[in-house]
């Protein structure tokens, strides 16, 4: 049987971790002087935190990324008090900082249906203002997914990840508690000759399945979200995590692992990613590691091993692929300098897309 797979690549920068919003408060309503009357208030502008949300998806559903709130009613014969403005929520997901243009944080969502005032909606008009309103708040805001370390590591069972880690960040790694999540992923920091600095983060707990919620599957994979980067890591010789499950070569471990995140969260494999070949100094490794790159250079032709339901739609665009031993130390100073690259080179074209995307809000709402 022929079997058919299609498979994509995937450019990663698709994954949106932070946004600037335009939010405008409604302004009040008009007062009417010679009854006495007061204009309703204007409504306000809130950012709400619910699970089901990505900040890729706000980003999809309002393009012009403008939130304005509704204007305060006037007041009238009929209705003295004018009515105040509905307000208006912006749905984010929970994890997200919330600051002003300038830095100055607003708000911090921890959880399901926390929610952080962003502008505040204009006075109706009465009395003590002339019976004239006063317009709503207005600014320009950055929600931030909250991130627990710059790259996360991302394997199978066995494939080396702590090993790795430990290799990396010469030290014990420490167990860290964020408020936004419940797993506590180890994180290690890479200390370099400069006194530059990078976490990492091991995130146990991905097996086949995940994505059903197997093991610790959905908890592992939110973790996935919190990491700049992502650092796959497999073993050169393949691996088999019970006797009754079969056994997985390197290349298949690597679109399985695209499919755990790509089942979870599509976005997810849109992300940086290198790949890390653990195990180098078992026999047969080198050969393998060949194997493996022709692969992954034509990964249509050898997916056929897995079934057509495990098989990724794309596969990841690794910026590197990088051949170590966690256990002698082969190839982990190189990485080092990889994974630093890696980021510098991402932080800089989001430094640019930045400046990119508050120009054009700027330019739209300048007054
Ligand atoms: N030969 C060899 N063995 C390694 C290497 N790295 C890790 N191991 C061994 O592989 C096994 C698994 O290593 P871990 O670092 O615990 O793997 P892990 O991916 O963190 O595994 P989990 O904690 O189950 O997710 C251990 O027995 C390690 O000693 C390596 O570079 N070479």
């Amino acid at each position: 049987m022929v079997h058919l797979c299609r498979i994509r690549l995937r450019k990663y920068g698709n994954f949106v971790d932070n946004l600037r919003l335009y939010v405008r408060g409604g302004a009040g309503g008009m007062g009417l002087p010679r009854i006495g009357g007061h204009g309703g208030n204007g409504g306000d502008v809130w950012v709400v935190a619910t699970k089901s949300m990505t900040l890729k998806k706000v980003k999809e559903k309002y393009p012009q990324k403008r939130f304005v709130a509704d204007v305060g009613g006037n007041s009238s014969v009929r209705s003295l008090k004018g009515q105040r403005g509905n307000d208006t929520e912006i749905l984010v997901p929970v994890g997200v900082t919330v600051t002003t243009d300038d830095d100055r944080i607003l708000g911090d969502l921890n959880a399901e249906g926390d929610r952080v005032l962003v502008a505040k909606g204009g006075h109706g008009g009465s009395f003590s203002s002339s019976f004239l309103p006063s317009k709503g708040q207005s600014k320009l805001i950055r929600l931030d997914l909250k991130l627990i370390a710059d790259m996360g590591l991302v394997g199978f069972p066995n494939a080396g990840k702590s090993s790795l880690l430990t290799a990396l960040s010469n030290a014990t790694p420490q167990i860290a508690s964020y408020p936004f999540t419940t797993l506590k992923p180890q994180i290690g920091k890479l200390v370099y000759e400069d006194h530059n600095q990078i976490s990492v983060a091991d995130l146990p707990g991905l097996i086949e399945g995940a994505h059903m919620n197997k093991g610790m599957g959905h908890k592992f994979l939110k973790h996935v979200e919190r990491t700049k980067q992502l650092l796959f890591v497999v073993d050169v010789c393949g691996f088999q995590l019970a006797s009754q499950t079969p056994f997985r070569s390197a290349f298949e471990a690597v679109q399985l692992l695209t499919k755990e995140l790509e089942l979870y969260k599509e976005e997810l494999v849109s992300k940086p990613a290198l790949l890390v070949v653990n195990k180098m100094d078992l026999p047969e490794a080198n050969h393998k590691l060949e194997q493996l790159k022709e692969q992954l250079l034509n990964p249509e032709e050898f997916c056929h091993t897995l079934p057509n339901d495990m098989t990724p739609k794309s596969h990841l665009a690794f910026r590197h692929v990088v051949p170590i031993s966690a256990t002698t130390g082969l190839g982990v100073d190189r990485l080092k300098a990889f994974i630093r690259e890696s980021l510098e080179e991402e932080a800089s074209e989001a430094t640019e897309m930045f400046r990119q995307q508050r120009l054009q809000l700027l330019r739209q709402h300048s007054q």
